[in-house]
């Protein structure tokens, strides 16, 4: 993959969360949605490249996309080959959530982003619009940690992995009726629990770091969010499994009440799943030669910052992690609007 995308990739999630942050607090989250949405779409049709997108955004609550298949970049018009080269013209796959916790946006409330995720064809699981059960830890834990496992048992691995006591663990729950048992179950085994509204990319790749302490991310939520925190998790050496959700019980919410089990096995199959049961790890789910994620912070959060605003423009906080790279980069960004000079303030 060019390198050099990884650079203007960093502008399509900057825009994308500069775009939501003017509707943080506002109430309507679909408005910040449509926004990021737009502004992604813009700055990534400006990039040589010729993209697809595999994994949009909004099916489930008919939220404005960038639709699956649709094509992004410069290099996707009918005569690219005549301005672009060879390398620009390879097809890349493009994970997109241009605001992962709108909820989160449109309340004022900590931990959204602006997200991607791209490889090469075919190197991003394209995950059908399902519930995902997931669990995410970090890199002494990978393949160690199984989801396969109870969570009592996944916490004593942990503790001995990371060399602490349970009680000195804190796991992510996604605050839902659905995790009344799970979240039950880690605080009789002495773990701490930090329940959140929304945001379980943000969460997962926390647990890829340490000092965020974040040290598990355990339960149920969105299988596409799954396969761009596992390919942040690929690229950091952190454990991400998930397995889709296809028993309308395990979920129980209003809307699930619409599916029977039998139907959505069924569904699978015509996606060609077989196997509704597989746990797929993060090399299944991200499992491109080269692997790239890349997030913005909206609103602020553990790993980044939000956008900040000042008269005349704003600062954003991103960070970009690839295979390729080994590196993890914070990108802190000044960004200016109009043409009179300016003073920056770097406090
Ligand atoms: O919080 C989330 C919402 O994402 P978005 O719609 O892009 O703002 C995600 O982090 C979750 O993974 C997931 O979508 C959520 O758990 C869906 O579950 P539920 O709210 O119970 O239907
Ligand atoms: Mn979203
Ligand atoms: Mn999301």
């Amino acid at each position: 993959m060019d390198n050099t995308i990884s650079l203007e990739i960093i502008e399509v999630v900057e825009q994308a969360a500069i775009a939501s942050s003017r509707w943080m607090g506002l109430g309507k989250k679909d408005e910040a949605d449509e926004a990021a949405v737009e502004a992604m779409r813009e700055r990534m049709n400006k990039i040589h490249m010729r993209g697809r997108i595999v994994i949009g955004e909004g099916e489930r609550d008919e939220a404005p996309m960038l639709y699956i298949g649709e094509e992004v970049g410069i290099c996707t018009q009918p005569n690219a080959a005549e301005f672009c080269t060879i390398e620009e013209l390879q097809e890349i796959d493009i994970a997109v959530d241009p605001c992962e916790g709108t909820n989160l946006v449109a309340y004022g409330q900590n931990g959204s982003m602006a997200v991607l995720a791209i490889s090469e064809r075919n190197g991003l699981f394209r995950a059908p619009d399902f519930y995902m059960d997931k669990l995410a830890a970090p890199p002494a834990a990978k393949g160690h940690v199984d989801i396969r496992k109870t969570p009592t048992q996944n916490l004593k691995i942990l503790s001995e992995c990371l060399n602490r006591s349970i009680e000195e663990l804190v796991v992510v729950v996604m605050d839902r009726p659905r995790h009344k048992g799970l979240i039950s179950e880690i605080r009789a085994a002495g773990a701490r629990v930090r329940l959140i509204s929304d945001g379980d990319v943000s969460a997962a790749i926390c647990c890829g770091f340490a000092g965020t302490n974040i040290h598990a991310l355990m339960g149920i939520g969105a299988a596409p969010e799954g396969v761009i925190s596992a390919a942040a998790m690929r690229c950091l050496g952190g454990h991400f499994q998930g397995r889709l959700v296809y028993d309308p019980a395990e979920v129980n919410t209003p809307e699930s009440e619409k599916w029977t089990r039998e139907g959505n096995l069924a569904r699978l199959k015509e996606m060609g799943i077989e196997d509704g049961d597989k746990v797929y790890d993060a090399n299944e789910l991200a499992c491109g030669k080269d692997v790239l994620f890349a997030g913005c912070g909206i609103t602020p959060g553990t790993l980044m910052e939000g956008v900040r605003f000042f008269g005349g423009g704003c600062r954003t906080q991103s960070l970009v992690i690839s295979t390729q790279s080994k590196t993890a980069r914070f990108v802190d960004t000044i960004h200016l609007t109009g043409d009179a000079p300016k003073t920056i303030n770097l406090r």
